[in-house]
């Protein structure tokens, strides 16, 4: 069976029935596969293409070029990350992808600068759209995933407002990915290898060549594109919370298609001082929390150093 569609269009509506309704799907849809594909976002149609457009533009720039924006020469995991660069799958061969960090931009002066994660964007100097659509993009998402945080809350029968503090200045990272096609000559090499993701949510825009699989109960089952649509998956965080009520799964990207694809997942990962407990909700009676209590930020930096050989 396919993944569900959940029109979100009703955690934005003034009437709390409909915020409700939503939280209701979520929940169906958390609880099963812990992925389901997103409509009603509010993102226009034209943010979203000119995003794929800039993401095209970009990993068709000259190899010194891409070279010279480097993730290596930032403190913090901006720029352009080359084919290979990393494995998702621990064991496999390296993903058989390239891709590119945004995050937010944080200014000289803020306090937050220098912290993991937190710091200056890279931009390529012969792409002039490329940091106003990419900012606009982030910006649209950040409002996405803040309002899906609180369907969330309502799903586990919690305050609407009781995740606020978790999406309160948030982390959060716009990734460009590009895949090549798959080589026929080496059969066991992934586009993305089999993993989890690290953080709270993740809304995946991908273009219409397909090849992202989700584990499910009875094997792999294609994710296929959508229009309009976002693939919306939970992280390894949610999961924690749940007492693994709600499902962080595995998915991995095969583009046995010939051409090229692009996609862009935006990870929203959560305030870094916020301390995910298990959610008391989740707990019956007699239940213990699977997990100790974590802030946004160790986790993630465990996340990090998982798939990234020299993570910092
Ligand atoms: O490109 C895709 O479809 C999925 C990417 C992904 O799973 C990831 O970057 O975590
Ligand atoms: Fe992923």
């Amino acid at each position: 069976m396919g993944l569900p569609v959940i029109d979100i269009s009703g955690l934005a509506a003034s009437d709390p029935a409909a915020r409700r309704a939503v939280g209701e799907a979520l929940r169906t849809a958390c609880l099963d596969h812990g992925f389901f594909y997103c409509t009603g976002h509010g993102v226009p149609q034209a943010l979203m293409d000119a995003v794929m457009a800039q993401t095209r533009a970009l990993f068709d720039l000259p190899d010194a070029a891409k070279d010279a924006l480097d993730k290596a020469h930032s403190f913090c995991n901006r720029g352009y990350e080359q084919l290979g660069g990393q494995t998702l799958q621990p064991g496999a061969m390296p993903d058989r992808k390239e891709g590119y960090y945004i995050s937010e931009e944080i200014a000289e002066g803020d306090p937050r600068m220098g912290r993991f994660n937190h710091g200056p964007n890279v931009w390529p100097q012969d792409l002039p759209e490329f940091r106003p659509v990419m900012m606009a993009y982030y910006a649209a998402l950040g409002v996405v995933g803040a309002r899906l945080m609180r369907g969330i809350a309502l799903s586990l029968d919690l305050e609407e407002d009781a995740l606020d503090p978790f999406t309160h200045r948030p982390i959060a990272t716009l990734r460009l990915l590009h895949y090549p096609p798959a080589r026929p000559e080496e059969p066991d090499e992934l586009g993305a290898g089999a993993h989890t993701d690290f953080g709270a949510l993740t809304l995946l825009m991908q273009d219409e060549v397909g090849g992202l699989q989700v584990k499910s109960d009875t094997g792999w089952i294609e994710a296929p594109p959508v229009p309009g649509a976002y693939v919306v998956n939970l992280g390894d965080m949610i999961a924690r919370w749940t007492n693994d009520r709600y499902r962080s799964t595995l998915h991995r990207v095969i583009n046995r298609s010939g051409r090229e694809r692009y996609s862009v997942p935006f990870f929203y990962t959560g305030n870094p001082d916020y301390v995910t407990r298990c959610v008391p909700t989740c707990l019956a009676p007699g239940e213990v929390p699977k997990y100790p209590a974590v802030s946004v930020e160790a986790h993630l930096k465990a996340m990090y150093a998982r798939t990234y050989a020299a993570a910092t």
